[in-house]
């Protein structure tokens, strides 16, 4: 564990509602499948007081089906189309935490959906794809696009630039627990100037 981490765990003020600069109106989520974003998602929207909303939870309520059933029965190009109208729709929202499906990032639309919504600060959470595959293995949540690993990988790295591209913040999780992963964000949220 590095000195940061450390110092960051000892201070007791960070762990309820920090203050984190006005200019900020909604946090997004983004990384591959695996990286944490449903997870560190609502642990920072706890620890800020503010909403979560999870773009795969809110893409099925809108639809009232799975993303599973969604790929089966119309198809990934259709659950696409579905994915743009949710994020647009959760982009309106302010004092959110909003963490994005792995592949919202593909799209052109949605990219600039995200860069050009004033008040909006990206973060990405990173690890190599051998860790985020494994962590996705543990947990049992349908994951269409991991079907077949050799694709996902060639995914997860065609998506690597547009993760980057639009973060503000880049966090590597591959030694991290959710928690620390939390705490580290929180704090960077709040050195922001
Ligand atoms: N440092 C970490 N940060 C976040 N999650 C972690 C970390 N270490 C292990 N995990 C675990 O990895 C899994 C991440 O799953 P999660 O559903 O949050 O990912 P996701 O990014 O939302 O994936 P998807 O794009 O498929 O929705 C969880 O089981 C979580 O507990
Ligand atoms: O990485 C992806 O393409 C996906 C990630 C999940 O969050 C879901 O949005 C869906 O399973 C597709
Ligand atoms: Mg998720």
């Amino acid at each position: 564990m590095t000195a940061t981490q450390t110092d960051i765990q000892t201070q007791p003020e960070l762990q309820t509602n920090p203050a984190i600069p006005p200019t900020i109106r909604r946090i997004v989520l983004t990384g591959f499948m695996g990286s944490g974003k449903s997870t560190v998602g609502a642990l920072l929207a706890e620890r800020l007081g503010w909403e979560f909303l999870d773009l795969d939870a809110h893409i099925e309520a809108r639809s009232g089906s799975s993303v599973r059933d969604l790929f089966a029965n119309h198809g990934e190009p259709h659950f696409r189309l579905l994915e743009s109208s949710a994020l647009a729709n959760a982009l309106g929202r302010r004092n959110v935490v909003l963490s994005l499906g792995g592949g919202a990032p593909e799209q052109l639309t949605n990219r600039l959906l995200i860069e050009q919504t004033p008040g909006t600060h990206t973060i990405f959470l990173d690890a190599p794809f051998p860790v985020l595959f494994d962590r996705c293995v543990l947990q049992a949540i349908a994951r269409p696009v991991l079907a077949d690993p050799a694709i996902a990988e060639a995914r997860f790295h065609q998506r690597q630039p547009h993760y980057r591209r639009l973060a503000r913040l880049i966090v590597d999780t591959a030694a991290l627990s959710p928690r620390e992963t939390v705490d580290l964000l929180v704090h960077s949220l709040q050195t922001r100037k």
